[in-house]
């Protein structure tokens, strides 16, 4: 095989408890990640020449440290693979929305090179190479809903409901690394255990200091409010609430402004990326 199409879901976080700050900066979390069926989408061509080139430009991101070129680079490192790659890259996910636009898009990045290079690495090895990239990059490698500790790296598979999801990209691009160095932020959330988390509750620490800073999200979250209750992905941009069917999604997502950007998808707890990749071992083998 010489050229792969995959997709590079959303991620939300449906709750973000932030328990405290370690002795590298890094913050101590707990999250519950579950996947969208909306996302990016990636094609890989392998090139003989060893060469990595996007060929599609993102604004305010250079060539070399786009999260697919430094995935694909570590690959190579990784394997001592001497194959290339041409990567087109359909945007749809915005940008610093919390939603883990390109900690996906570095996912798919590695298990689609992976595949296509046959380097065999197995998805241990790319989940840790992963992380070196960014803290959720492991959960789209391993592609199974998780509840997560410690920076994000320490996953625990769980099954969830998969209601649908209005998702609001409010138009701003909010930095991970403001949001955890706002002195503000709440850092002494008490532990709770994944069986409490699942019996319901839970919040996002970093909402009030985004609100906050981010008119925009403040607004976004009111709005959302009238209809269902509403929540903060992640270190935002993006909120969301939940609806038992898509028709009662569909219908909210009618009645917002027409110019605030927003999309209803189903929550997923296997991510697209690991159902296409299973479709195409099917396949081969088959
Ligand atoms: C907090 C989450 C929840 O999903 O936020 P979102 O970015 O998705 O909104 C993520 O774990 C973010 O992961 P990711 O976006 O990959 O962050 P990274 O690139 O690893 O880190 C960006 C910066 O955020 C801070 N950071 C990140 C993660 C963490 N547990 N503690 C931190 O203090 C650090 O200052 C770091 O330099
Ligand atoms: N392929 C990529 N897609 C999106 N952002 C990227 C990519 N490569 C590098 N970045 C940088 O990473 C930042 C965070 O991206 P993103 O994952 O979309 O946000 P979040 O972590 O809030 O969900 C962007 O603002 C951008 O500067």
């Amino acid at each position: 095989m010489l050229r792969l199409t995959l997709p590079a879901p959303a991620k939300l976080n449906l709750m973000l408890h932030i328990l405290g700050r370690r002795a590298d900066g890094y913050h101590e979390l707990q999250t519950l990640f579950q996947f969208l069926d909306h996302g990016d989408e990636l094609t890989f061509t392998a090139r003989t020449d060893g060469q990595i080139r996007l060929h599609t430009d993102l604004p305010g991101v250079d060539h070399d440290s786009n999260l697919i070129v430094r995935a694909a680079r570590l690959l190579q490192t990784h394997s001592g693979c001497a194959l290339g790659a041409d990567i087109e890259l359909i945007k749809r996910l915005p940008m610093g929305g919390g939603i883990g636009g390109g900690s996906s898009d570095a996912a798919t990045t590695l298990l689609g090179l992976d595949y296509l290079w046959q380097t065999h690495l197995g998805e241990d090895r790319l989940a840790s190479i992963g992380l070196t990239l960014g803290a959720d990059v492991p959960v789209f490698v391993r592609g199974h809903a998780a509840f997560a500790e410690g920076v994000g790296e320490r996953l625990q598979a769980v099954e969830l409901s998969e209601p649908w999801y209005l998702v609001i990209a409010p138009q701003v691009s909010v930095s991970t690394a403001e949001i955890f160095s706002d002195p503000e932020l709440t850092r002494n959330t008490p532990a709770i255990t994944v069986r409490s988390l699942l019996e319901g509750g839970g919040h996002n620490d970093c909402q009030p200091v985004v609100e906050k800073r981010y008119p925009e999200v403040r607004n976004a979250l009111s709005l959302l409010n009238k209809f269902v209750q509403a929540r903060m992905t992640g270190t935002g941009a993006c909120v969301f609430g939940s609806f038992p069917n898509k028709g009662e999604a569909d219908r909210v997502c009618r009645q917002l402004p027409a110019d605030l950007p927003a999309f209803v998808a189903q929550g997923r707890n296997i991510s697209m990326l690991h159902r296409k990749l299973a479709q195409l071992a099917q396949e081969v083998s088959g």
